[in-house]
């Protein structure tokens, strides 16, 4: 499965700990990320990512392209709901993009371990019900 990557400068931290926390389940997966995230989980976990731009220079907006090309199954974004980003537009453009294609998304940690929990368990069953509505449309 492609997994998109993505934290605010303020949730780094948390990025890096629950992807080091994790890195049994991430790296069974291809990791993909905005610069400066998949530039810091890469040095400091040693997983394998395969990094974009930077946010604020488009970076969120190749992982919505990923999306809309339906090549990126999860995206887990670690936002800073504190602080205004200069590319508001583009991370609203890209969480979008999760909903009109059906892309699961975390936005905080919480929520970003049940899907990873839930990935590890391979109890996942979104893709076989779109396909069933697909069929149905
Ligand atoms: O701004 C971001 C997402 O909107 C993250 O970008 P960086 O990973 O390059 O810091």
């Amino acid at each position: 499965m492609n997994i998109a990557l993505i934290a605010h400068d303020k949730k780094k931290e948390d990025i890096i700990q629950f992807t080091k926390k994790h890195a049994g389940v991430f790296s069974k997966h291809e990791l993909f990320a905005t610069g400066t995230t998949g530039m810091r989980i890469a040095d400091e976990t040693g997983l394998d990512v395969t990094r974009f731009q930077s946010g604020p220079l488009g970076g969120d907006q190749q992982i919505g392209a990923r999306i809309a090309d339906e090549q990126m199954q999860m995206v887990i974004f670690f936002r800073d709901p504190l602080t205004a980003q200069p590319h508001e537009p583009d991370i609203s453009a890209l969480l979008r993009l999760c909903d009109v294609h059906q892309i699961p998304v975390a936005t905080n940690l919480a929520g970003a371990e049940i899907m990873v929990r839930a990935l590890d368990h391979d109890d996942i069953e979104w893709n076989s019900i779109i396909e069933e509505n697909r069929k149905q449309e």
